[in-house]
């Protein structure tokens, strides 16, 4: 049987975007049928897996998800056991995230609780969004797989290895991805004044997109408005007619994500009739907030007060997005991060969560689940 270091470090090996985790799932399977099956039912959903461990005296259905996506980073981390997808890496924890599970999912399996256990590896977290389409499918063709109540967890680079952290009500943001396309006419660097320059109208409506937030929201409540991509041009003796920001919004309420595209959509207008030229948004995906249920979070704090290896902080909301929210729209449950001592940030080519944290939340969690 492979350790869980060993597991983690072969999932960190082969990070795969959303919806095209052809090799994790088949990983991962490999690991779930080496267990034994007796208790096992195993249910494939597109690239994610969905296992229900039969309980001993079942009075409900405890779920756990784990994302299994990575992100397109090249990787410099340097690790022994470094991404062998070229461009790819897991900068966000998921193969940590996924390692626990299968760990918890041993446990439980190995030594049954009473309640039904449900283990959702869920693709697609970091876009275009698992969690909604799983969630539906769920409730449309394996309504006996859905689970009563639902926890996550995220690594969280911040804090060392043994403190959690969460808060009951709203933990994560609202948030739409933001595609912006210009389009112009390129031409000759050496007349301007017969193109429609998209560098330059791209660069202005990039400066105007930052007023939104300082000039058009009440600073009493929260936005982010971030473009994490520009592209435009060719060549550098070719005036650019095409160029596209590529970016997030985030917002701690569905109101002002309404007031923030209105203005988003205001400045592509004018940007518009400025450089004489066509602009078309598309907001991509969108996550629902994630929105912990207050009496669950709160005893599972005060379980995490009780427990001797583990620091319990009561933590702040963060714009950190997670489509994990849609499945706490409608079960009630909780996401929790917990730390990983990590010198880099998450979405950062060089984080290094400590792998400690494998060993230590693994029995943590078995013995919270035990005590639901
Ligand atoms: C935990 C985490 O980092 N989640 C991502 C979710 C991304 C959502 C979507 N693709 C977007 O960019 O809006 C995050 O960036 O917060």
């Amino acid at each position: 049987m492979k350790t869980l270091q060993q597991i983690r470090r072969d999932l960190h090996q082969i990070p795969e975007i959303g919806f095209h985790e052809f090799k994790t799932q088949a990983y991962l399977l490999n690991e779930i049928y080496s267990m034994d099956q007796e208790r096992l039912k195993v249910v494939k959903w597109k690239t994610g897996i969905v296992v229900h461990v039969k309980g001993l005296a079942p009075k409900k259905t405890i779920g756990w998800r784990s994302d299994i996506d990575g992100l397109p980073i090249n990787e410099q981390t340097g690790f022994s056991f470094e991404s062998i997808h070229p461009g790819f890496m897991h900068a966000c924890g998921h193969d940590i995230h996924m390692t626990v599970a299968l760990g918890l999912l041993r446990l439980v399996n190995q030594t049954p609780i009473n309640d039904h256990m449900v283990f959702l590896f869920q693709p697609a977290e970091e876009g275009p969004g698992g969690a909604l389409p799983m969630r539906e499918w769920l409730k449309n063709q394996h309504p006996e797989l859905l689970p009563d109540v639902i926890l996550a967890f995220h690594i969280a680079p911040e804090y060392p290895v043994g403190t959690i952290a969460t808060r009951p009500g709203l933990l994560f943001a609202n948030t739409s991805e933001l595609f912006i396309d210009l389009v112009g006419l390129e031409g000759h660097a050496a007349y301007p004044h017969r193109t429609k320059d998209m560098t330059i109208a791209a660069a202005s409506l990039l400066m105007q997109l930052q007023t939104i937030v300082s000039r058009a929201i009440n600073p009493l409540e929260s936005a982010v408005v971030t473009v994490g991509k520009m592209t435009s041009g060719t060549v550098q003796n070719i005036i650019s007619g095409h160029a596209r920001l590529e970016g997030t919004i985030r917002t701690m309420d569905a109101a002002t994500m309404q007031t923030v595209k209105k203005r988003i959509e205001a400045l592509c207008k004018s940007t518009e009739i400025a450089f004489e030229c066509q602009v078309k948004i598309d907001y991509g995906s969108s996550y629902y907030q994630v929105y912990n249920s207050e009496e669950i979070t709160q005893n599972f704090l005060s379980f995490a007060d009780r427990d001797e290896t583990t620091n319990a902080i009561v933590c702040d909301a963060a714009m950190t997005g997670e489509d994990f929210g849609y499945f706490l729209q409608e079960i009630p449950g909780f996401l929790f991060w917990a730390g990983v001592d990590s010198s880099y940030g998450l979405h950062n080519a060089k984080l290094n969560p400590h792998e400690k944290v494998i060993d230590y939340l693994v029995p943590f969690v078995e013995s919270y689940i035990r005590s639901l």
